[in-house]
């Protein structure tokens, strides 16, 4: 079985390279979609029972672990010198720095490395991170998969 979840934040970020407009600073309301797989819970008088893992606790690992850490956030590549030095500039700014170009299939590619250690199997049930889905625009998506 397969359960599913989503998530939203608005972050910036550009793509210091990129041939058109993405190498300008702007933003994103992100979405993203977290897909777990196991079996079904089967424990009568438990809150989770006939679930795979209820939706509340994904939504509140995911919003831990990636959501508050990216949200409102500008998202800076660790070579794009110039916007770090920027945003060091200013006094208590929400910055993160990723170690690859913050693209939807990086930033897919590293909430998927993130979660796949915070979701744990507690009941026996295989329960696993199968799926990140990161949405920078409605219309375009990254998966990162197991
Ligand atoms: N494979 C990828 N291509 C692009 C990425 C990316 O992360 N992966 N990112 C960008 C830019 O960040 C840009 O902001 C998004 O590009 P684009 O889809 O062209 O933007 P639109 O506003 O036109 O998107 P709509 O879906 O029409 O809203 C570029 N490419
Ligand atoms: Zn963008």
């Amino acid at each position: 079985m397969q359960i599913t979840t989503r998530l939203e934040f608005d972050a910036g970020h550009r793509i210091p390279h990129h041939k058109s407009q993405c190498r300008n600073l702007h933003g994103h309301r992100y979405a993203m979609e977290i897909t777990l797989s196991g079996n079904i819970i089967e424990l009568d008088g438990a809150s989770d029972n006939g679930m795979v893992m209820d939706f509340s606790d994904v939504k509140a690992i995911a919003k831990r672990c990636v959501v508050d850490v990216w949200d409102h956030a500008f998202l800076v590549y660790k070579d794009d010198t110039v916007v770090l030095e920027f945003l060091r500039s200013l006094p208590d700014h929400k910055t993160v720095i990723f170690n690859q170009v913050p693209t939807a299939e990086n930033m897919a590619a590293e909430a998927f490395r993130i979660l796949k250690a915070e979701y744990h199997d507690t009941y026996g049930t295989q329960l696993q991170l199968e799926r990140v889905r990161l949405y920078e625009t409605p219309n375009s998506w990254a998966d990162a998969l197991s």
